[in-house]
């Protein structure tokens, strides 16, 4: 599956092995920085191709990389794609903000994203009309993730979300979304585990509620670059556990 090394990454300006085999992919770049910066010891920056940062460093003595996936599923397909296929990464963590949906979600609360509706085209776009995948989250790495945080004293909420092709979308109903029981909205999800089910890699979204969507509490860009601590250490948990 990984490319010869003489063909090169397009959006990616890194060496092979400067990738660790699990990756933590928040969509800001400067949360990526953030998340090298404060979390991880011994770091290298791998990429800063258009601005979409990657690192890779120690957590607890492991290797882990960061890199920056942009928003949205194109920007972030783009990144998986070469992360997988010409870096090897065997396990992808998304680190992200989304909007809170369902009535028992509170700002900065933690959701793990067991699975991922959405209005993306990319399902039907790869399986034809009249067929709907369930785009669902690695069992192992989310129910690693669940007692990581439990371990940690962070409750989390576990469940559907919603990856939005639209960040503005004033024709959704998100009130039937959330009478159906959705937590959540974020813009990637799906995607990622579209693509895990595609080339074979284990994936989980770790998301933080920046916002609410039928509220008017909503945290600041720079809180969103850097407040958002307790994801970061249930993924980096997750990532280290069992090695
Ligand atoms: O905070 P990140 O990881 O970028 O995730 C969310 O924030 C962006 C929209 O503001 C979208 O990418 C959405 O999925
Ligand atoms: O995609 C996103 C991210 C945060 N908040 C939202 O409402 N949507």
């Amino acid at each position: 599956m990984i490319k010869e090394e003489h063909e090169m990454s397009t959006h990616i300006g890194a060496q092979m092995g400067d990738y660790a085999d699990t990756v933590l992919l928040p969509g800001d770049p400067l949360r990526a920085k953030y998340i090298a910066e404060n979390f991880l010891e011994n770091v290298k920056q791998v990429n800063s191709v258009r601005n979409a940062f990657g690192y890779t460093g120690e957590y607890k003595g492991h290797r882990v990389s960061v890199q920056g996936s942009g928003m949205g599923i194109p920007s972030m397909s783009i990144y998986i794609n070469e992360l997988v296929k010409f870096f090897g990464v065997k396990t992808i963590i998304r680190v992200g903000s989304c909007g809170g949906i369902a009535p028992d979600v509170h700002l900065r609360d933690v959701i793990l994203a067991q699975g991922s509706s959405t209005d993306s085209a990319v399902t039907v776009n790869t399986f034809g009309p009249g067929f709907h995948y369930a785009p669902l989250a690695d069992f192992k790495l989310l129910d690693t993730a669940y007692h990581a945080a439990e371990k940690l004293g962070i409750d989390t909420k576990v469940g559907d979300i919603f990856a939005a092709d639209r960040f503005y979308n004033d024709e959704l109903d998100m009130q039937k979304l959330r009478d159906y029981g959705i937590l959540g909205t974020e813009m990637e999800s799906a995607g990622l585990y579209l693509l895990a089910a595609k080339l074979h890699f284990r994936a989980l979204s770790v998301l933080t509620v920046s916002d609410l969507i039928f509220g008017e509490e909503k945290t600041t860009a720079e809180e969103r670059e850097k407040t958002f601590n307790d994801m970061i250490n249930i993924s980096l948990e997750t990532a280290i556990a069992g090695k």
